[in-house]
Formats: C-alpha cells, sequence, structure tokens
C-alpha cells in the first residue's frame, strides 16, 4: 500500500536519540503534556474516525516497531472532524513500548509515562495522493496517540497479539485480514489533546497534527508480554529484543497544547 514504505532507519538502537539534527526542528514530538498549560478550544469539533475492517492487508515487523497496514489506495477509512480541516486517510498503526510496565510511552501527561502507546497514522487525501508525499508536508499526517494500561485483557488486541510469534524477525510479514482499527479506541474519543508535532522516528518531519486521548485502554500484562517478545534484528543477527522503541521527549518551545474538554 502507499504507506508500506520501510522506515528510513539509520542503525538505531532501542533507546533511539538520533545522531539527526533536524534543521529549525522546534516542532518536534513526542513531548509532556503539561495538563495546567492546555488550552480549551470550544471550536474543536467532534472526531470522526470510520474504518472498514475488510480493508486490512498485512502486520510487519519493519525492525522498529510492528505495523498493521491497510488498503489507503480508496476512502475507505478515513479521519476527520476535530482540529483537523481536510479528511485523512488511515494507512498504518503500531505501538511503542517498554521493557517493563514503568515505562514504554512516548507522550506523557503531567510527566506520567504509561507502559505503551498505540498511534494510528493518517495522511491528508483532500491535499496529497501519496503517504511518501504527506510525511513532508506541513499539514500532511494525523496520528491519533492512545494510552495503553495493563490489566484486564482487551479482547479486540487478542487477535494482533497471536500474529505476532510470526513476524519475531525485523522485516518478517504476514497476511493480516479483517481487524477492526476502531476497537482499539477508547469509549470517549472527544476528550484529547492536539498539538503540532512530529514524526518520532526517521524522517522526524514536523508533518503531524497530533491528537492525543484523554482516555487509555486497558491490555494485559501477558498481552504486553508478547508484543517484548518481538525482536529489533533480523533471522541472521545476534537476539536484541523489541523494547524500549521510544523516542525521549522534546522541548514545547512556543507550541500550546489545546484540549477538547474543559
Ligand atoms: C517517507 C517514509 O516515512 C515514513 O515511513 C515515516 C513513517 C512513520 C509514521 C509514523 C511515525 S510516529 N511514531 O510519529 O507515529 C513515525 C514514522
Ligand atoms: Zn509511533
Amino acid at each position: 500500500t502507499a504507506c508500506s514504505s520501510k522506515y528510513v532507519l539509520s542503525q538505531m538502537h532501542p533507546m533511539w536519540q538520533g545522531p539527526l539534527v533536524v534543521p529549525g526542528g522546534d516542532h518536534q514530538s513526542p513531548i509532556d503534556i503539561a495538563v495546567r498549560k492546555t488550552v480549551f478550544d470550544s471550536e474543536l469539533k467532534p472526531l470522526v474516525a470510520t474504518y472498514d475492517p475488510q480493508t486490512c492487508q498485512q502486520i510487519w515487523n519493519n525492525g522498529y516497531s510492528f505495523l498493521v497496514e491497510y488498503d489507503d489506495t480508496t476512502d475507505k477509512n478515513t479521519l476527520k472532524g476535530g482540529p483537523l480541516q481536510d479528511k485523512f486517510r488511515l494507512c498504518q498503526f503500531h505501538f511503542h513500548w517498554g521493557e517493563s510496565n514503568d515505562w514504554g510511552s512516548e507522550h506523557t501527561v503531567d510527566r506520567r509515562l504509561f507502559p505503551a502507546e498505540l498511534h494510528l497514522v493518517h495522511w491528508n487525501s483532500d491535499r496529497y495522493t501519496l503517504f511518501e508525499e504527506a510525511v513532508m508536508e506541513e499539514n500532511g499526517l494525523a496520528v491519533i496517540g492512545v494510552f495503553l494500561k495493563v490489566g484486564k485483557r482487551h479482547e479486540g488486541l487478542q487477535k494482533l497479539v497471536d500474529a505476532l510469534p510470526a513476524i519475531r524477525h525485523k522485516d518478517s510479514i504476514v497476511e493480516f485480514n479483517r481487524f477492526d482499527p476502531g476497537c482499539l479506541l477508547p469509549a470517549n474519543i472527544n476528550d484529547y489533546w492536539t498539538y503540532h508535532g512530529s514524526l518520532t522516528t526517521p524522517p522526524l518531519t514536523e508533518s503531524v497534527s497530533w491528537i492525543i486521548m484523554k482516555q487509555h485502554i486497558e491490555v494485559s500484562h501477558d498481552q504486553l508480554a508478547v508484543f517484548r517478545s518481538l525482536l529489533f534484528t533480523s533471522a541472521e543477527e545476534v537476539q536484541k529484543s523489541m523494547v524500549n522503541n521510544f523516542r525521549v521527549q522534546q522541548p514545547l518551545r512556543s507550541r500550546t497544547v489545546r484540549s477538547s474538554f474543559s
């Protein structure tokens, strides 16, 4: 699919902090969301996410996370409303997690870390024709971030967890169909924070409207343990567990984080 391009990754190590200096990078992600500094914006509209489970295509290990990819050649999986002026197409979702339940998320709320964070990646199909094009543009991407907490088992996630052993090594891929990404959203998607930022892995372009859900989802300890059974490395290399695949927090600079709730 348009977004099945490989991450152009330098030799990343788990706690990737990157030698890359991003020219004029003062809109970088992730950030800490200091709740008392957020600004309620009553103009923010409800988010409208429409996903078709039938357009799910494959799940693969890209050596940094695992991606579940969707057919983004039509407007079957769309995101609009919220802070967005245009219509965006889902191309993939992936996660970031820690080696322990004490950390793993990329964003934090009042410095609170979560054990993992889900990213649903969408690109602006009103203005661009390909994900790769949108990645380079200021209004190109919209990523929904959802925090994961360890608790009860997430029934919808289990189908994905069961597929992970088949993609243990970097660059392994398996067909994956009929998965509804909507089942990973919290019950209430109308309470969120939003700010303008960047990709958290190369190319780190400042093309993302971030929409971070206030409400988390719960997954079981065992489900998260399967995430940690994945490897950064390919079958020929010395094994390295895929854990701590999050970027360090970046300065907010002159940005304001808006909230859709007061
Ligand atoms: C031009 C190719 O660019 C890519 O493949 C970037 C993919 C990419 C998508 C989303 C994210 S995240 N963690 O900020 O949601 C990082 C990198
Ligand atoms: Zn991500």
